[in-house]
This record gives structure tokens, C-alpha cells and sequence, in this order.
């Protein structure tokens, strides 16, 4: 009763085999038949999936207590004790790893301007790499990846790698093969039954995936007990010093206390550094792209930011309020890009209604982030890339609260202020020493590989000094 409506499915399978391999495109058309609160069967699943802003904001910020949860098969978990990350998990260990994580960031400066020594000088090192290119086209998306990882592994880890050590070698080689298999394991997070079926070992390759989720823990491990070395009792240098300060101190407040362990400790960092690299990287390579294919939009920030902090100077990010443009165009990238498109799913743990259509408890919950970017109720001219959609009538820029890449409510991206700040320096910095032209002559393209996380198939960006 009172259930939102959507298409029929096959039995069984239910609606998968009629979806496109990007789902949010599917789910736009089903939207324009259904409602924006409309269900699909995956499977014999209940998903119901949101498709606009006002059905994203009633349940994710209205209620967002209920819609907080995850769905506790969606992150490839063969067992329980796999699932001691906090991107996938929920309740009691989810909010504790959450606060603490969020906190943190904070305490090491994120989104102030105490961070950005740091990140300024792993910015001069990435820089000075892209000039040794002299102007010719090459792939960018590895340097970022090099570059972003530093600055999540400072951060959690206290290290930061020279660009061919091994173990950086080492992680960007499993960032690599992961981004191979996004499409699959988009699929294991959509549909993890799947993975039950005989077969799913070659075709869906589960086995690569274990592979890959197993090596990635074992390095992460390790690089924990080297930062365990120097650990010395209360010290809070690196998330790791200060989450093991956290447990030994709730340990002698209550020796029961378990949320906070070795086991968890390795799982929450493979999840930070994971998320803390691809996402800004991606973002950035297709900011890249986006100037490449507007160079009169590459023109203004660049006169704007001559203006403002001339061609010597090191961008900083107090500098955002006297950028307008630059800012505006940034926010015009995150829109285009809807770089996680069906965000991550969640499940409402309560029965609750959400546009008067009853949703029962512990159903899976997809929110289309791309809809709502390319809504033209919302935005008029959606398609066309556009960052004067940002600029107000005084010139400054214009915050349009339907602009979500990162989510909304309690389970919003908690790296949100360090990519904010990550995508201002790097993209300030990148035109402040290059124009991007395109590679070879050859513009570049706007596809993207299926999965998650929406990323080019062109690769190459060919920046020419300026100076
Ligand atoms: C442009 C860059 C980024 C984008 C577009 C992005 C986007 C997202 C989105 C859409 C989600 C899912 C939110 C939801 O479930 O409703 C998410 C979750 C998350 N992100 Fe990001 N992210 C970015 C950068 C980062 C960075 C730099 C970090 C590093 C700390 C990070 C850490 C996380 C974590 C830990 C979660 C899980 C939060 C939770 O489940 O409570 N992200 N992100």
C-alpha cells in the first residue's frame, strides 16, 4: 500500500536486465514516467531510488537520522569482519569512526589555512613534475593520483612518498587495477547476490577482487605497524598515532570498549586513502578536460587569477572570495562531472514516507546525484558548461544549494573540506603555470567508463607553460 510506483521487471532478475551500464541515465528516463520517488527490483532487492533534489533533501536531510544507514551486503563482504570500514558500515561503529575521523581532519587543519603549508609544498612537487613535460601531451591522471595519495597519507599516515618509491609504485599499481574494476564491483554493489552465482568468479571476476582487496589491506597493515614504531603514548601527529591514543584511552575508561581496534584501524585507513585519492584526481583530470574544451572560460580564471595573486605568488585559499570566477568555474566542473553519480547507496532504518509513498524499513536507497545536475527545472541549460550560472548580479559568486556532488546529510562525504580545498589550490596552481591545450590537436572527449566513480577514457592533457 501507498508504495511508489515503477516498472515491472522480469522474474528473478527483476529490472536488471534493462538497465543501461550507467544506471543514472536509466533512472533519469524512468523518472520522467514514474516520479521522482520511483522503485526497481534488483533481483527480488526493493531499491527505491530518488531522482530529484526535493526527494534527495526530504529523506537524506529531513529524515536524516532513518536515512542513514547502509546496506550491509554492498561493499563485497563475504564475511562480518570484513566490514570494519566506515564508508559501508553504519550504526554505533559508523558514528564513533565518523565523528572521530571528521574531528580529526579538523584538528590537522583541513579546511583552514593551517593545512596548507603541507599541501602547498606537495603542490610544488607536482607542479614542477607536470613542467618537465615541456609542453608535450601526456597522461595526467597517474601524476594526479601520485600527488593526491601524498596529501591523504601525510595526513593519515605521516608519510609521503617520493613519486617512484615502491610502495607508492606499489599503491598507485592496486589504485589502478581497482579503477579497472570499478565496473564490476559497481555491479557487486548494486547486486551482491550476483556474486553467489556460479560463474561469478570468472565473469564478474571475483577473484581479482579478493585479490585486490586482500593485497591492498596487507600493504595498508604494514604501513601501519611502520607508523606503530614510532608511536609514543598520547601522541596525535597522524590519524593513525591519534586513533591509537583514542583506543588505549578508551580502553582504560571501559576494557570492554571494542569499537576501536587494530582490525577496524586497517579497514578505515584503506577507506580514507581510497577515497581520498581517486575522487579529487578524477574531478581534477576532468577540470582539465572541461578548460581544454572552453578556452575562453580558461582565459578568465587565468586573467582572474593574474589579477589577484599575479604569476609569482602561491595561491592560498583565503584567496577563493577574491576569485569569483575561478570559483564559479570550479563548481561548474563538480556539477558537469557528478563524479559519484548515484552517490554511495544508503537504507532507511525505519519504515518512513517520503513523498507520501511508504518506504518499508531496510530498503536500499539511491540517490541520482546526475539528475539532479542536469535538471533543467533546476538549471535551465544543464548540458552547456557554463560557470557564469555562479556569478550573482554583484559579481560574487552565487551558492546554488542544488549542487550536491558530495551528498547531503549525516553520511555526506567526510572528506568534503579537504577536497574543497585540494580542487582550489591544485586547479588555481595548474592555471597559474599552464595553458591546456589540446593534446596532439585533438579535443578531447567527454566519455566515461561505466562504474561509480565517472571516469574519462581519454587520458592525455597537453599543458603549455606560461611562463
Ligand atoms: C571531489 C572529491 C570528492 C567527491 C566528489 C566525493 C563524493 C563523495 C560522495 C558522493 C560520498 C557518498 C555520500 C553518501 O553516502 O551520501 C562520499 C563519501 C565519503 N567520502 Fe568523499 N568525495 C570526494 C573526496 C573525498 C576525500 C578527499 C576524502 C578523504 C578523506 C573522502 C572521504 C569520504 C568518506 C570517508 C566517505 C564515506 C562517508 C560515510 O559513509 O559516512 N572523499 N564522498
Amino acid at each position: 500500500k501507498n508504495a511508489p510506483p515503477g516498472p515491472r521487471g522480469l522474474p528473478i532478475l527483476g529490472y536488471l536486465p534493462f538497465l543501461d551500464k550507467n544506471a543514472h541515465l536509466t533512472f533519469v528516463k524512468l523518472g520522467k514516467i514514474y516520479g521522482n520517488v520511483f522503485r526497481v527490483y534488483f533481483g527480488s532487492r526493493l531499491v527505491v531510488v530518488l531522482n530529484d533534489y526535493d526527494a534527495i533533501h526530504e529523506a537524506f536531510v529531513k529524515n536524516a537520522e532513518i536515512f542513514a544507514g547502509r546496506p550491509p551486503d554492498i561493499n563485497f563482504k563475504e564475511k562480518p569482519e570484513d566490514n570494519l570500514g566506515v564508508i559501508s558500515n553504519d550504526g554505533v561503529f559508523w558514528k564513533q569512526h565518523r565523528r572521530f575521523i571528521l574531528t580529526n581532519l579538523r584538528d590537522y587543519g583541513v579546511g583552514k589555512l593551517a593545512l596548507e603549508p603541507m599541501l602547498l609544498t606537495e603542490l610544488h612537487h607536482f607542479i614542477e613534475v607536470v613542467k618537465t613535460k615541456n609542453g608535450e601531451s601526456f597522461a595526467v591522471k597517474q601524476l594526479l593520483n601520485n600527488s593526491l595519495t601524498n596529501n591523504i597519507n601525510i595526513l593519515v599516515t605521516g608519510k609521503r612518498y617520493e613519486y617512484d618509491d615502491p610502495t607508492m609504485i606499489k599503491m598507485l599499481q592496486l589504485f589502478r587495477k581497482a579503477e579497472m574494476l570499478f565496473p564490476v564491483l559497481t555491479v557487486f554493489a548494486l547486486f551482491p547476490w550476483l556474486s553467489k552465482l556460479p560463474g561469478a568468479d570468472i565473469i564478474l571476476k571475483k577473484k581479482q577482487i579478493k585479490e585486490l582487496i586482500a593485497t591492498f589491506l596487507s600493504i595498508v597493515g604494514d604501513t601501519i605497524q611502520q607508523v606503530k614504531v614510532d608511536y609514543k603514548d598520547g601522541q596525535q601527529s597522524n590519524y593513525i598515532h591519534a586513533y591509537l591514543t583514542e583506543r588505549l584511552s578508551r580502553l582504560q575508561a571501559d576494557a570492554s570498549d571494542n569499537i576501536f581496534s587494530d582490525e577496524a584501524l586497517v579497514h578505515i585507513v584503506r577507506d580514507l586513502l581510497v577515497a581520498g585519492t581517486e575522487t579529487t584526481a578524477t574531478s581534477l583530470h576532468w577540470g582539465l578536460f572541461y578548460m581544454t574544451l572552453n578556452p575562453e572560460v580558461q582565459r578568465k580564471v587565468q586573467d582572474e587569477i593574474d589579477r589577484v595573486i599575479g604569476q609569482e605568488r602561491d595561491p592560498s585559499y583565503n584567496d577563493r572570495t577574491q576569485l569569483p570566477y575561478t570559483e564559479a568555474t570550479i563548481m561548474e566542473i563538480h556539477r558537469m562531472v557528478s563524479l559519484v553519480p548515484l552517490s554511495i547507496a544508503h537504507r532507511n532504518t525505519k519504515e518512513v514516507f517520503i513523498q507520501n509513498y511508504r518506504i518499508p524499513k531496510d530498503t536500499m536507497i539511491i540517490p541520482n546525484l546526475w539528475a539532479v545536475h542536469r535538471d533543467p527545472k533546476i538549471w535551465g541549460d544543464p548540458e552547456n558548461f557554463r560557470p557564469e550560472r555562479f556569478i550573482g548580479m554583484n559579481g560574487q559568486v552565487m551558492k546554488n544549494d542544488h549542487l550536491i556532488p558530495f551528498s547531503m546529510g549525516k553520511r555526506a562525504c567526510a572528506g568534503e573540506p579537504l577536497a574543497r580545498m585540494e580542487m582550489f589550490l591544485y586547479f588555481v596552481s595548474l592555471l597559474q603555470n599552464f595553458t591546456f591545450v589540446p593534446p596532439d590537436g585533438k579535443m578531447p572527449t567527454l566519455e566515461y567508463y561505466p562504474g561509480f566513480v565517472r571516469r574519462p577514457i581519454f587520458q592525455l592533457v597537453c599543458a603549455k607553460p606560461r611562463k
